[in-house]
C-alpha cells in the first residue's frame, strides 16, 4: 500500500521525497489497514453475535441511531451516516452494543450502501433466528458532495426488511414510528 499510495502521488503530480509527504504513504497504508479491518482473513462476524440471553421478550427492540463511516467502494471516498436496526427476539436476545458491533462490522470493508444493509440484516437473522429484522439506513456520500454531481447535504436512504417486517404492515409501520421519531 505504501508504494502504492506513493505512485498515486507522483501520478497526481506531486513529489513524494518532499518533506511534509515523507511519510505519508506509510500513514496512508497504516489508516486502510484500520478503515479495512474487516477485510482480514481472521475477522468473523458470526463470533460478534454469540453474547445471547435467553429471555420471553416477543416485541420489537430497536436500536436507532448508530452512526457510522464507510468507505465507498466505487470512489474510495468516505460515506457516512446513521443506522437503524430493529429485530423482533425468537428465543434469545443479544447484548445491546452487538448490534452497532455488527454495522461497525460491515463498514469496515468498500462497500455500497445497499450491499452493507443487506450484510447487516442477514447476519442478524442468521445468528439469532428472530422472528424478523428491519435495517434502514441514512447516508451521505463524499463521493456526490464534495465531487462528481456535487450535491452538498444529499442523502440516500435504504432498507432491508426480513421476516414478519416484510410480512406484517402493522410491525413495518411501527418500525417507521421510530424511525421518523428521530427525523429520518
Ligand atoms: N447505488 C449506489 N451507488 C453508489 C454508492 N456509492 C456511490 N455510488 C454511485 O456509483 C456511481 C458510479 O458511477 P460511474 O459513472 O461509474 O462513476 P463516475 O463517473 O465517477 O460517476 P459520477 O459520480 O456521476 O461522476 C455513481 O453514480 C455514484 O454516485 C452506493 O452506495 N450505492
Ligand atoms: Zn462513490
Amino acid at each position: 500500500m505504501e508504494n502504492g499510495f506513493r505512485m498515486i502521488l507522483e501520478g497526481m503530480g506531486e513529489d513524494p521525497s518532499r518533506e511534509g509527504l515523507l511519510d505519508t504513504p506509510k500513514r496512508v497504508a497504516k489508516m486502510y489497514a484500520e478503515l479495512m479491518t474487516s477485510l482480514r482473513s481472521e475477522s468473523n462476524p458470526s463470533e460478534i453475535l454469540k453474547t445471547r440471553f435467553h429471555e420471553k421478550y416477543d416485541e420489537m427492540i430497536v436500536v436507532p441511531n448508530i452512526e457510522f463511516a464507510s468507505m465507498c467502494e466505487h470512489h474510495f471516498l468516505p460515506f457516512t451516516g446513521r443506522a437503524f436496526v430493529a429485530y423482533i427476539p425468537g428465543d434469545c436476545v443479544v447484548g445491546l452494543s452487538k448490534i452497532p458491533r455488527v454495522v461497525e462490522y460491515f463498514a469496515r470493508m468498500p462497500q455500497i450502501q445497499e450491499r452493507m444493509t443487506r450484510q447487516i440484516a442477514e447476519l442478524i437473522q442468521k445468528e439469532l433466528n428472530p422472528r424478523g429484522v428491519a435495517v434502514l439506513l441514512e447516508a451521505s456520500h463524499m463521493c456526490m458532495t464534495m465531487r462528481g454531481v456535487k450535491k452538498p447535504g444529499a442523502t440516500m436512504v435504504t432498507t432491508q426488511l426480513l421476516g414478519r417486517f416484510k410480512t406484517d404492515e402493522k410491525t413495518r409501520a411501527e418500525f417507521m414510528t421510530y424511525i421518523h421519531r428521530e427525523g429520518c
